[in-house]
């Protein structure tokens, strides 16, 4: 049997709180959604009867409805009324100073601290009457991030919240994790962040305002507009002022209604990525109340649980479930985040995930969440090869493709970038270092010196000089490597050849003058003074040679040498790290 929540004991004296008195429930008969009760106490029966039909209503609340109400949780009706006056009493409470102190920074990619009624930034918006507080790990750890009049009550809120993450959460993703014919903790091993009362998740306490007339009609009834949670589950504690709507499979909104002391869960995307489609991250959002409710202030708790932040989201597809009847298309998250990824988008860690929602935009989908791709398409025909990237990372990493993405293209209209010219295999290896990859290894993917020439050409043409510094340190290295030992043998031959291909590629590639071909002046001049055969050969363009007279009357080969050690010497440590 799951242990009930019990509050701790507290030694220290603490204020008063004033009780919050729950206001009436509305007696306008409104539409409601109907949505299925899971009593949580009865994962603990001895039945396997009781046990089974238990899993089998959830799954269809949560790919149906992907709402449900949790009730027998372990926490009194009383228990969850106190936790309501503490955050009556944050609010009632918190200085202007706190205010002003702990003013959130969505931009950071977190909620935490304090929501002023002016919108979902940092900065002063639209007013929208919703104040919050919220708690994140941090907040929890250090009470300099928390308003001061909360302080005393830090003992109950972090024991409560525990006791939600832990026990609650914790049997909730049991349930799920059998739906997916998973063992019990696979959700919450795997998925489920930990760490402090709240993982990387948090808590918050939510105060919505009546609203004014005129900011009611500007609104159009909304007072949170309509999303889907970024998260894994979401538990809402139920409240008598009406104003949560879910958006139905019949496409209709729906008001969920109050029912005292459950918990209203609903299930974030992360979870529906994560179960291929079968669990349901439904579109809701707060409305106006009703007529009879419209004077009255609206709290409302809720805990917000997050996945790990290190996880790439995608389909469990271990899951006997998954394995069986294959994916879920129908949900709107999991099928636009599958087509997104099937063009070969990046696929996010779950922190970019929710830091991407919370900084960026609020409250959109991820078809919007991903608008900030395009498409490259390299190559001819056949041979043609679609990379999608970020827009603003190729709009960084280049004048060129800023210029092409510039207002009134017809390459940033069409979001499609075509390079007919050029070869896949140079704008792999562009995408991969343009995405801060540093692995020598990844980088070459079985390539050889040669490829990492031409794509330096490519970077030319591109005019991108991070690309291109990038390429000539790992040429630098790889020669660096062969002169090392003193190029006999193999290794000198194996030196030539890089040299050919840079001259044979930068001299047809590259414009007179390009700091490509100077370097590779200097590096022939090294290698001529170990061998100094090598000057007569016919292959040396005169274009190339009349470099090397110059490289060699300005630097000596000396020179060039101890250069181009500097050089490569500063690559090798660099790299990798
Ligand atoms: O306050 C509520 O009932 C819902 C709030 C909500 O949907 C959210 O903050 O994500
Ligand atoms: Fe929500």
């Amino acid at each position: 049997m799951a242990a009930p929540y019990q509050a701790p004991v507290s030694t220290l004296p603490k204020p008063a709180v004033p009780k919050w008195s729950p206001p009436a429930p509305t007696s306008e008969d409104l539409d409601w959604a109907k949505l299925r009760s899971i009593d949580l106490s009865l994962l603990d029966s001895q039945d396997p009867a009781v046990v089974s039909d238990l899993i089998q209503t959830t799954k269809r609340a949560i790919k149906e409805d992907g709402f449900l109400y949790l009730t027998n949780y372990g926490v009194s009706l009383d228990q969850v009324r106190r936790q309501f006056d503490l955050a009556q009493y944050l609010h009632n409470n918190i200085s202007e100073e706190d205010k002003q102190r702990l003013l959130w920074d969505p931009s950071t990619g977190l909620y935490a601290g304090f929501k002023r009624r002016l919108g979902w930034k940092r900065e002063a918006g639209e007013f929208d009457g919703i104040e919050q507080f919220n708690f994140y790990r941090d907040e929890f750890a250090d009470q300099d991030r928390l308003p001061e009049c909360i302080r005393p009550f830090m003992d109950e809120i972090t024991v409560f919240c525990e006791y939600l993450t832990n026990s609650v959460n914790r049997r909730l993703l049991t349930l799920l994790s059998r739906v997916l014919e998973l063992p019990d903790d696979y959700l919450w091993a795997n998925v489920q962040s930990h760490g402090g009362p709240v993982g990387d998740g948090y808590f918050r306490h939510a105060l919505f305002y009546p609203l004014d007339e005129q900011t009611q009609q500007k609104r159009e009834a909304v007072r949170m507009y309509g999303h889907t949670d970024y998260g894994i589950t979401t538990l809402l504690f139920s409240v008598p002022v009406t104003a949560l709507q879910i958006f139905c499979k019949d496409k209709k909104w729906r008001f969920v209604k109050y029912n005292p002391g459950a918990l209203v869960v609903n299930l974030g995307e992360a979870l529906e990525i994560i179960s291929g489609g079968h669990f349901k991250a439904t579109l809701h959002k707060v409305a106006d109340t009703p007529t009879d409710q419209q004077n009255l202030q609206r709290l409302s708790l809720v805990l917000f649980n997050a996945s790990r932040g290190d996880l790439r989201l995608r389909p469990v597809v271990e899951s006997p479930l998954l394995q069986r009847e294959g994916m879920v298309l129908e949900q709107g998250v999991f099928r636009e985040f599958k087509k997104l990824i099937d063009a070969g988008a990046p696929v996010p860690t779950n922190k970019e995930w929710r830091e991407v929602q919370i900084s960026m935009r609020n409250q959109v989908g991820p078809k919007e969440r991903f608008k900030d791709t395009i498409i490259v398409r390299v190559g001819r025909g056949n041979e043609a090869v679609d990379f999608t990237v970020h827009e603003h990372k190729l709009r960084a990493s280049s004048p060129f493709f800023e210029a092409a993405l510039s207002k009134d293209w017809k390459e940033a209209r069409e979001r499609l970038i075509k390079l007919p010219e050029d070869d896949p295999e140079d704008f792999d290896m562009y995408k991969f270092l343009m995405y801060g990859g540093r692995n020598y290894e990844e980088l070459m993917n079985g390539r050889g010196p040669q490829h990492v020439v031409h794509a330096y050409a490519f970077g030319e043409k591109v005019q991108a000089r991070s690309f291109q510094n990038n390429l000539m340190k790992v040429l630098l290295a790889s020669i660096h490597r062969l002169f090392g030992t003193l190029m006999e043998g193999e290794d000198l031959e194996s030196a030539i050849m890089h040299l050919r291909w840079m001259v044979d590629i930068f001299y047809t590639r590259l414009p007179p003058m390009a700091p490509g071909r100077m370097l590779t002046a200097d590096l022939v001049i090294v290698l001529f003074h170990r061998e100094p055969t090598l000057i007569n050969d016919d292959a040396w363009t005169v274009e190339f040679m009349k470099d090397v007279a110059a490289s060699s009357i300005v630097f000596g080969a000396k020179t060039a040498l101890v250069r181009l050690n500097r050089e490569a010497g500063y690559f090798v440590r660099s790299w990798d790290k």
